[in-house]
């Protein structure tokens, strides 16, 4: 697959690949409502851009947008529910992984499409774990990365994030995505209409204004006055996150109101950069390490072999003088057309017939032509 940022168009101009958006985020935090705020901002835009929307969240009842691809089309997680006799979360976890194995005929739509959208929306299940942890979330993650330019948008709940621990919590879960999946990862602090998200943002920029609103919040204390160990491991802890934010942008939006939405599609657009200078030579390297192992392995098999088939022709010296196989020369007519078949066994005249070609041996009176190596 091509995963360059540009492509040609049919007109001969160079088109700039679609970049996808997932939206992730814990449930409430506004996902759908961000995803319905951005389609409309698209579609405001001289001349309108209307973007793909994939929906994979199979238990959502109402969409607030019109999505071109919904996971509920393609299974019911009710009916999952019962055949398989799962609970809530199974049945959607299930159907994510019914719906992943068709996700090749997925991305094929989505090719379809691309000389025509600029933006393709990916809105994810309301249990973010289902997406996150499972093995399905990344399939879907790592298949579109590698056809098109991507970025994490992770929606944050600003309000309910404002106590200290409750936002470290929140950013240790981003960055555990952000290690799992190594896309360009935007923060979106949504529902600023209800609260600025101007502390986490000093909170990101100044360790020591984290600090301090750490100590100052209540049970950072115990009975004689000294930290708790809880305090001790957040400020550890946010040590970590310093390093974490540098790879990160961060914007407030309101997706009730339509603020910072501007802001958010200029930091999509700087990720389109990030993912070209820092994902795929990362993607390329991992795909050239998987061809070199997958060789190596070939050659491996091939070196043990050839030991065996040593370790026989020593305890058998006598049996090796016919274990080679014919010159070419005297073999012309039927060497250049041999074809190694599958054999349908119910034709053979002995059907269940065994030969180990490993250590088969020509018998002087042998009427079958063994296949040569090619
Ligand atoms: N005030 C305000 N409320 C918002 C904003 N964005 C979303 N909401 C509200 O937050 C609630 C949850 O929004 P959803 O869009 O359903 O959240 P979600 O993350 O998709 O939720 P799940 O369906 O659980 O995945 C709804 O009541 C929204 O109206 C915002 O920017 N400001």
């Amino acid at each position: 697959m091509d995963s360059s940022s540009t492509s040609a168009h049919p007109t001969g101009d160079i088109k700039k690949k679609p970049i996808v958006i997932v939206t992730i985020g814990m449930a409430g935090a506004g996902k759908s409502t961000f995803v319905q705020r951005i389609n409309s901002y698209l579609h405001s835009q001289d001349p309108p851009q209307p973007p793909y929307i994939l929906n994979l969240d199979p238990a959502v009842a109402n969409v607030p947008f019109e999505a071109n691809i919904d996971i509920r089309d393609t299974v019911d997680y009710r009916e999952v529910m019962k055949q398989y006799n799962l609970g809530p979360n199974g049945g959607i976890l299930t159907a994510l992984n019914l719906f992943t194995t068709k996700f090749d005929q997925v991305l094929e739509l989505v090719e379809k499409r691309a000389d025509t959208v600029d933006h393709i929306i990916l809105d994810t299940p309301g249990q973010i774990e289902i997406f996150t942890w499972s093995a399905s979330g990344a399939i879907i993650t790592d298949a579109i990365a590698s056809s098109f330019p991507t970025v994490v948008a992770y929606i944050i709940d600003t309000p309910r994030t404002s106590a200290p621990a409750t936002f470290m919590s929140n950013m240790l879960y981003a960055c555990s995505i952000l290690y799992k999946t190594k896309l360009p990862f935007i923060l979106v602090f949504n529902k600023t209409d209800v609260q600025p998200h101007n502390f986490a943002l000093e909170w990101m920029h100044d360790f020591e204004a984290f600090q301090a609103a750490l100590a100052s919040h209540s049970g950072s204390r115990d009975s004689e006055g000294e930290p708790t160990y809880m305090n001790s491991l957040m400020n550890s802890m946010s040590l970590v996150l310093d390093e974490f934010y540098k790879h990160l942008k961060a914007v407030g939006v309101s997706s009730m109101t339509g603020d910072g939405i501007k802001e958010f599609f200029d930091a999509v657009e700087e990720s389109r950069e990030t993912y070209e200078k820092e994902y795929l030579p990362e993607l390329e390297h991992a795909r050239a390490a998987r061809e070199k192992s997958l060789q190596d392995v070939k050659e491996d098999s091939m070196n043990r072999m050839l030991k065996d088939l040593a370790v026989d022709r020593s305890k058998n010296p006598e049996g090796t003088l016919n274990d080679r196989w014919e010159s070419d020369e005297e073999n012309d007519d039927d060497d250049d057309d041999l074809e190694v078949n599958l054999v349908d066994r119910n034709e053979e005249p002995y059907p269940g017939q065994y030969i180990d070609v490993m250590r088969m041996r020509r018998q002087e009176d042998e009427q079958i032509n063994w296949p040569r190596p090619g």
